[in-house]
Order: structure tokens, then sequence, then C-alpha cells
């Protein structure tokens, strides 16, 4: 687990003009030096194809700063002192030449290597990973103090993935690979942990003696950002299910570790992965729905279909919205369904994970109400971060007798800490990576055994060739969505 001391780290930034650097990296990284997580002797190199100047790129990462980061927190001082500790080379990431640019940024004035540990972020896709991996070793930059970072989705299918783990493999030993998956880092989802291994009020419930279904929402009101080319060989499956609900799948269903050693949790949540029911045969009609949105309306602002949107191919049936309904198959959890749902273009932005308590087996109150009778516990991983338990309680008044009355008791983290600026999830994990804390990191073989389930329900729905339901943007998604947890007599959780 964390530890206290933050020493000073060299970072080798891959990928430093893209979307994910400017959007999310700078502005985390400006954060934890603007709260004094960065030791004075951190800094940090971009790399990129472009031939620019350092005072160009340094602008650029200002610009990225003013538009990500909250005004309250763009302090004129720590921006500067953030951009003081910035360099930049021009390299193509493909090729050995240049990569001397790395060695050379690392040797000070007096001929001195620099006795950081050089930590390299791969913000680029995953099929250049090998490459800058063998190029970084044929430079000469690794040591065994080095660190990797990568970003998902790690290939396309089982078979990619290991290619691209073997080429890192090749390199880097698996102590010193960060897999990121930024879900992780969100505080509700780190909250999961405490919550379930902390509370024993909670952790003797947690089984199917207890649990009669749990759901996981995550909604994204944004389409696809001007990503089409990315996103249309990805889709919603390999873009969020692969590696977010199924890393919070694990979460909410894995066995308590016997510590919060990284491998602990790991182990853990890989069995949790081996145990989830696959989603083949007949299943693939009633327990899975792939939708793509159409023109609708989000905000009350029209937004257009995927087909229409910028530079896309107006024949693609890729899935932006995917549901379904699986299990998983050990003692734990025999017999209790799980809902997922995932999709762009949904009304609102919103996370959120809702498990259902059985009802009492004897009830005796009105049975009009008994609808009403289990306890449900909300855990909203955004954008209100909290924990809401559902109970019952007597509805007031001399006049209402026992009626039943649900209402919350209610931990919204703003409100319980309104002092405490919740940190982005990037901030947690680049500085568990500083740490060389890897609990927070996905392990190759997580990845593989989500992939190898993912596969099948690929192979499955590519052997029905049906395409997406349509749905319109600013709605919850196809109908079937909602029909596929209606059959069950049930619904999806929708307050938040
Ligand atoms: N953007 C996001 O919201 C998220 C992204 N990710 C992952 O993060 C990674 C980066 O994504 P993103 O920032 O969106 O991608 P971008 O395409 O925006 O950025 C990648 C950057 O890498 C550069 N690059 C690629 N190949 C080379 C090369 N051979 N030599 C030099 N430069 C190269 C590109 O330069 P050029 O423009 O010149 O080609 C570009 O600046 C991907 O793995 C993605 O899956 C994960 C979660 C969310
Ligand atoms: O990894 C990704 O995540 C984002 C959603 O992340 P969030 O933290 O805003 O919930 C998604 O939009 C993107 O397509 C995907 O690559």
């Amino acid at each position: 687990m964390s530890s206290d001391i933050i020493p000073g780290v060299d970072i080798a930034l891959f990928g430093a003009l893209g979307d994910l650097a400017k959007r999310k990296l700078y502005p985390a990284l400006y954060h934890l030096d603007r709260d004094g997580l960065l030791d004075k002797s951190t800094r940090l190199i971009g790399l990129a194809r472009q031939d620019i100047s350092l005072d160009s790129f340094k602008e650029t990462v200002e610009a990225a700063l003013k538009e990500r980061v909250k005004p309250e927190h763009l302090e004129k001082d720590a921006v500067a002192r953030f951009i003081a500790r910035i360099g930049y080379a021009a390299l193509d990431f493909g090729t050995l030449e240049g990569y001397s640019a790395i060695v050379d940024w690392r040797v000070d004035a007096k001929g001195k290597s620099s006795p950081r540990p050089l930590l390299i972020y791969l913000s680029v896709p995953s099929r250049i990973y090998g490459d800058i991996s063998s190029n970084l070793q044929a430079s000469g930059c690794l040591d065994e103090q080095s660190r990797v970072v990568v970003e998902k989705p790690i290939g396309s299918d089982l078979e990619s993935s290991g290619a691209v783990n073997d080429a890192i493999g090749a390199v880097f030993a698996e102590s010193q690979i960060y897999r990121i998956d930024h879900y992780l880092g969100k505080e509700t989802v780190q909250n999961l942990i405490a919550l379930r291994f902390a509370n024993p009020m909670f952790g003797n419930q947690w089984n199917q003696n207890q649990i009669s279904h749990v759901e996981i929402t995550v909604a994204e009101k944004v389409g696809i950002e001007g990503r089409w080319g990315y996103f249309d060989q990805a889709g919603q499956l390999r873009d969020m299910v692969q590696n977010h609900l199924l890393q919070l799948l694990c979460l909410i269903a894995m066995d308590p570790p016997s510590s919060l050693d990284a491998d602990a949790i790991r182990d853990e949540k890989v069995k949790v992965l081996k145990a989830l029911r696959p989603i083949t045969g007949e299943r693939l009609n009633t327990d899975l729905v792939r939708g793509q949105y159409i023109t609708g309306a989000v905000d009350g602002q029209r937004v257009p279909g995927y087909l229409e949107e910028e530079g896309a191919n107006t024949e693609s049936s890729t899935e932006t919205f995917v549901a379904f309904k699986t299990e998983v198959s050990n003692w734990r959890w025999a017999g209790v369904p799980f809902y997922l749902r995932t999709g762009k273009r949904m009304p609102e932005k919103m996370s959120q994970i809702v498990i259902h308590f059985r009802q009492q087996p004897h009830y005796i109150f009105d049975p009009d109400q008994r609808s009403l009778a289990s306890n449900k516990l909300i855990i909203r991983l955004q954008p209100h971060e909290g924990i809401s338990l559902q109970v019952l309680t007597k509805d007031p008044g001399l006049d209402k007798g026992m009626r039943l009355r649900p209402g919350p008791l209610d931990l919204d983290f703003n409100n319980a800490f309104p002092k405490r600026r919740i940190p982005e999830a990037y901030e947690r994990l680049l500085l568990e990576v500083i740490k060389g804390q890897q609990y927070l990191f996905v392990r190759r073989d997580e990845i593989e055994h989500a992939w190898r389930w993912v596969d099948t329900l690929i192979d499955g729905w590519e052997s029905r060739a049906a395409a997406p339901s349509r749905y319109p943007a600013g709605s919850w998604g196809p109908v079937s969505s909602i029909a596929m947890i209606t059959r069950d007599g049930r619904s999806w959780y929708e307050e938040y």
C-alpha cells in the first residue's frame, strides 16, 4: 500500500500532444504539484512527432491547464512551477534514432546521469508499445528502477493483447509494468474496498443469501468526441466493458483478499473473471443488447447520430451501447444476476452500482407496499460521489398508520467532506506510479481473462450478424435493454 515518501522521478511522456495527455495527464500532474505531492526534483519530457520548440510545447501544456483545470484551482505560481519542470523532444517512436534525446535529457551539466527512476508513460495506441519498449532498451534508457505505464485498451482481443503484453514483457518485468484502468483510481471505486472489507455489516451480508441482484450502470453524456478513428474500431464493449465495467464487477464480487497487497487483490479479481458465466447460445438473444445512437437531443440541444459524427463511415455497425446480464458462478454468487449497461449519449453522465438486498422472508406490513420492501445500497461513482443505503421507515404522521416510506441513509462525499477536493483518478494513479505501488493497476492475467470473456461475446454476436438496435441520443438506450431486466420482474434504478 501507499508509503508517505514521494520520490523524485523523471517522466518521459510518449504522445505528449495527444488527447489524453492534454485532457487528463497535465491537469493531474499539475494538481499533484499544486498539492505539494511532486518532489522538487521531478521533471517531465514530452515526446511527440511534431518538430516544435520547447516554448511552443509549454504554451500547449499551459493552454490545456487553462481549459481543463477549474479556474479556482489555477494559480499563477503553481502553473509557473509546473511548466518549469517541462522539456520536449520530437521523435518518431517507431525508429531508434532520436531516443538519445531521452538519455541526453537525463544527463546534467556536469555529465552526471539522473539518479531518479525513469517513469515512462505510453499515451499512444497499444500497437506501438512493443516498438517503444525495444527502442528504449536499445538506446540504453532503462535500468531496473524504470517503470512503464500503459494505457487501455491493450490489444483488441485475447490474441493481440497477448502479443502486446509479450512485447512489453520482453523488456520490462511485470513488477515494472503499470497497466492503467483509470476507474480504479476513482475515489468511490477505492471506497468499495473500504465499504466491503472495513464494515462487518456489509461484509457479512455480501452473498447470494442476502443479495437478490446487482446493477452496474456507466452512462456517458458525451458522444465519441472526435475519436471516430479509434472508437469505430473498438466500440463500447472493448472501450468500456472489457476494462472499466469488468473491473467494477470484480471489486463488487471478489472474495476478501488476505491483505491489501497488489497481488492479493489481483488474485481475487482473477477468480471472479474466471467464474464469469459466458453469454452464448440462446442467451445472446435474451441477455445481451447492443445499441447505436441516432440523432437526438441532449440537454435540449440537437446532437448528431453516431453515423453522422465527424469522419463517420455511414455503414458502421459499431455499438455505442451495451447491456447484458451475467452471473458469477461460485458459492458466493450462484443465482444472483449481475445487470450491466454502458453507453454514450445518454441523458446524464452517471455511474453507479446498486446492490439490491433480498426481502424479509416473513412480511407483516401492508401487502400493497410489498414491492417497496427491500434495501438497496447505492454506490455513486460520479458525478455526485457518495454512498446511500435505502432503508424503509414509518411514514410520519397520525393519519398514516404503519405505512412504509423508503428513504436514504446518505453519505454524500462533497457534503461530508466539504473542504476536500475529490481528486481525479489520474492524480491518484500517477502518484501511485511515482511511489512505485502497483495495487491500483491491472495484472496481465486480469487483462487476458477479461479478453477471453469478451472474445466469446464478440464471436457470438458476430455469428448472429445482427445490427445494433438504434436509440435516440439523450435516451437510456434501446428499449430492449429495458425489456431485458423487466423480463426478470425488475427495473434499472435511475434515481441519482
Ligand atoms: N483520449 C482518451 O480519452 C483516452 C485514451 N486512452 C488511451 O490513451 C492512449 C492515447 O490516446 P489519445 O491521447 O486519445 O490518442 P491521440 O491519438 O490523441 O494521441 C496519441 C499521440 O501519440 C502520437 N504518436 C502516435 N504514434 C506516434 C509515432 N509513431 N511517433 C510519434 N508520435 C506518435 C500522436 O502523434 P500524431 O498526432 O502526430 O500522430 C499523438 O500525439 C491510447 O492508448 C488510448 O487508447 C485511454 C482512455 C481514454
Ligand atoms: O476509457 C475511457 O473512459 C471514458 C470515460 O471515462 P470517465 O472517467 O469520464 O467516466 C470514455 O469516454 C472513453 O471513451 C474511454 O476510452
